[in-house]
């Protein structure tokens, strides 16, 4: 069994104990329900943005702990502040360290916040928009097309934004009129390589109309030239800026090196 089907299984165990705790009439009563949430696609549009989508991450299984000393709030901040589009932040506890409360932590700033999770059940939708978040991660990798096309339009009627995440050519057919914005995973979930190349490449065979994402191995400036000029409009980014120690001065450097060469 690979990690990705290990992460999935014990996600569905997780999901069934979290409904039993806490129904979705009990979530709706949370604060942030009845917020109106903030789009990605108007923040990733907007000039005086970055177009990054810079990620809290503490630990990853391919890389173990990559940071667990700096706090969600100051380091979310420093990456709104310094012009971050939207703000990923992990809310998977096994294999990532992050919480739902780190996602409420972060909603201390008016930017756009994609829950960053294995998405299987409406029941983590209803979640996501009730601690806060904006955009919801569907990641084709561990859903058939159906169950895309169902867990997006039921996001949407909430008001939430959707990311649907692809790698390869086999998961095109996951793409539907519900998933607007479509995120290439440089990185494989099942071996952890990273590879840009075929990324821009799947590019030409999906449909113009959406809004593109890379993401993940991203570690220079170069590479999202690259990226823009293939046709990509956003870049999600974690463990380049969450490995320093100070991950936001680190985001606001990376920034100044894109302005210069804009
Ligand atoms: O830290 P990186 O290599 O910059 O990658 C960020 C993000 O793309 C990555 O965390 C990610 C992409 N898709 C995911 C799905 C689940 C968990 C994590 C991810």
């Amino acid at each position: 069994m690979n990690i990705l089907d290990k992460i999935v299984e014990y996600k569905k165990k997780e999901v069934a104990e979290r409904k039993a705790a806490a129904p979705v009439a009990m979530l709706e009563r949370n604060g942030f329900f009845d917020r109106q949430p903030l789009s990605l696609r108007a923040s990733l549009t907007d000039p005086a943005k970055t177009g990054v989508i810079a990620e809290f991450k503490r630990r990853s299984p391919s890389k173990g702990v990559i940071n667990d000393r700096v706090s969600v709030e100051a380091v979310t901040k420093g990456y709104a502040a310094a012009g971050a589009s939207c703000l990923s932040v992990l809310t998977d506890g096994p294999s990532f360290g992050g919480s739902s409360e780190d996602l409420m932590a972060a909603r201390v700033n008016n930017i756009p916040i994609l829950r960053k999770d294995f998405i299987v059940d409406e029941y983590q939708i209803v979640e996501a928009k009730a601690i806060g978040a904006d955009v919801i991660l569907l990641i084709a990798a561990c859903l058939s097309p159906e169950e895309v096309c169902r867990l997006a339009k039921f996001a949407r009627s909430l008001g939430l934004e959707v990311l649907l995440e692809i790698h390869g050519e086999d998961e095109l057919g996951h793409i539907c009129g519900a998933t607007p914005i479509v995120g290439v995973n440089n990185r494989d979930l099942k071996t952890f390589t990273v590879d840009i190349e075929s990324s821009i490449r799947l590019i030409e065979r999906i449909p113009t109309d959406k809004l593109l994402i890379a993401e993940s191995g991203i570690d220079n400036v170069e590479t999202i030239f690259r990226m823009k000029d293939a046709g990509f409009h956003g870049f999600l980014i974690g463990e380049r800026f969450m490995k320093e120690q100070d991950p936001a001065i680190a985001f606001a450097s990376f920034v100044e090196q894109l302005k210069m060469r804009r």
